[in-house]
C-alpha cells in the first residue's frame, strides 16, 4: 500500500481485519470493511471508483493448518476468489494481481523451480490456490481477464513498520524470534530426516519489500496492452537456507543462544522450495535488493522487539 501510494496511486483496501483500517487511516487510503465473500459489496465498491486493477491477497496460509481443516481453505481461498472474479467480471474490472504460493508445486522435481515445473501440491493450501490458477486461465481464455499471478516463496523480514505476525503465530521466522525474546522456550525442527544437506527442509526466503515491487511492475504490466495478458511468475531470491541454517542466522543477528526441539515432520510439507525467478528478472526487470537471510532477519528481529516491548 504504501509503495502504492508514494508511486502517485490511490488506494482502496477491502478487508475484514480493524487492523486494516487503523493503517489504511494512517496511509491515507480508502478503506471498506467486508467479506469477499460479499459479491454485493466487492461490485458496490468496484463501481464506487476508477481503478487500474486489483490486489488480491487475503487468504488463509498456514500450509500445516491446511493439513488438518483442508475444507476452510478452499471455502476461503478458492470459493471467495471466484466470488471476487464474478464481482469484476460483473463491474468489467479485468486486471488482477494473484497472490500465489510456491506451494503450488508440490515436492520438484529438481531446483530452483521453474514456473513450467510440474504442479502437484503436497498441502491442501497448494492446492486451494492452484485451483485458482486453473481458473483464472479460462477467466482470462474466456472473458479477456489480464492477470499476473505471483508464486510466493517464503515472504520474511519488515519494512518501516509493517512485519510478520499471525495468530496463532505459526511462521518459522517470528517463532524463532519470539524464543530470542523470551516469550517462547524453544523453536521446534519439524523434521531432521529430509534430504537435504543437514536433513531440515529447505526454504527461499524473500524480503517483502522485493515481494512489494513485485506488486508494483506486475500492476504496471497489466496497464501495458503490449505485455502479454496471462503471468506467472515465481517471488524468490533462488538461495534456499536448511532451517538450522535460518536458526544459526538468528542467533548471529539477536546474539541470543535459541534453543531448539527436535521434533517429527510437519504433514504437507516439500523438502526443498527454491525458486528460479529468472523469468520475472527478465520480463518484469524485478531485481531483489534485500535478499540476504541476514538482512531479512535483521528487519524483522528490529521490528519484533518493538512490537512486543
Ligand atoms: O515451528 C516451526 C515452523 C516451521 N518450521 C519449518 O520451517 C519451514 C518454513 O515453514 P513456514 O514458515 O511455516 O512456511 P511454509 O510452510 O514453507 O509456507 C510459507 O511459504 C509458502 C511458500 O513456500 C507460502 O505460500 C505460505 O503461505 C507460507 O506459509 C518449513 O520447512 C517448516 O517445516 C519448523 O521447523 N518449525
Amino acid at each position: 500500500m504504501r509503495l502504492l501510494l508514494a508511486s502517485g496511486h490511490s488506494v482502496t483496501i477491502f478487508d475484514n481485519l480493524s487492523h486494516s483500517k487503523r493503517s489504511a487511516v494512517a496511509e491515507a487510503a480508502t478503506f471498506v470493511e467486508g467479506d469477499l465473500a460479499d459479491r454485493d459489496l466487492i461490485q458496490t465498491t468496484l463501481r464506487n471508483g476508477s481503478f487500474d486493477g486489483v490486489m488480491h491477497f487475503a487468504a488463509l496460509i498456514e500450509a500445516g493448518e491446511s493439513m488438518v481443516k483442508p475444507e476452510i481453505f478452499f471455502r476461503n481461498n478458492t470459493a471467495s476468489t471466484l466470488t471476487l472474479l464474478e464481482a469484476m467480471l460483473a463491474t468489467g474490472q479485468k486486471r488482477l494481481v494473484f497472490s500465489s504460493t510456491a506451494a503450488c508445486y508440490g515436492e520438484p522435481e529438481k531446483t530452483p523451480i521453474l514456473e513450467d515445473a510440474k504442479l502437484e501440491p503436497t498441502n491442501a493450501y497448494g492446492e486451494s490456490k492452484l485451483l485458482v490458477e486453473h481458473i483464472l486461465r479460462w477467466m482470462n481464455k474466456i472473458h479477456g481477464m489480464r492477470y499476473a499471478s505471483l508464486r510466493y516463496f517464503n515472504v520474511a523480514g519488515a519494512i518501516e513498520g509493517y512485519g510478520e505476525a499471525h495468530e496463532p503465530e505459526s511462521h518459522i521466522i517470528p517463532l524463532i524470534l519470539d524464543v530470542a525474546l523470551g516469550r517462547r522456550k524453544n523453536i521446534k525442527i519439524f523434521g531432521q530426516d529430509y534430504p537435504t544437506k543437514d536433513g531440515t527442509c529447505v526454504r527461499d526466503y524473500v524480503h517483502i519489500r522485493d515481494l512489494a515491487d513485485a506488486h508494483l511492475l506486475a500492476l504496471k504490466a497489466l496497464t501495458d496492452e503490449a505485455k502479454p495478458s496471462r503471468m506467472i511468475y515465481n517471488i524468490g531470491t533462488g538461495t534456499g537456507f536448511t532451517v538450522r541454517e535460518v536458526i544459526e542466522a538468528a542467533r548471529r543477528v539477536t546474539g541470543k543462544a535459541i534453543e531448539v526441539e527436535e521434533c517429527d515432520r510437519r504433514p504437507g510439507d516439500p523438502a526443498v522450495l527454491v525458486a528460479g525467478s529468472d523469468r520475472i528478472r527478465a520480463e518484469l526487470g524485478w531485481n531483489p535488493q534485500h535478499g540476504a537471510l541476514d538482512e531479512i532477519i535483521t528487519s524483522a528481529w528490529e521490528w519484533h522487539q518493538k512490537r512486543y516491548s
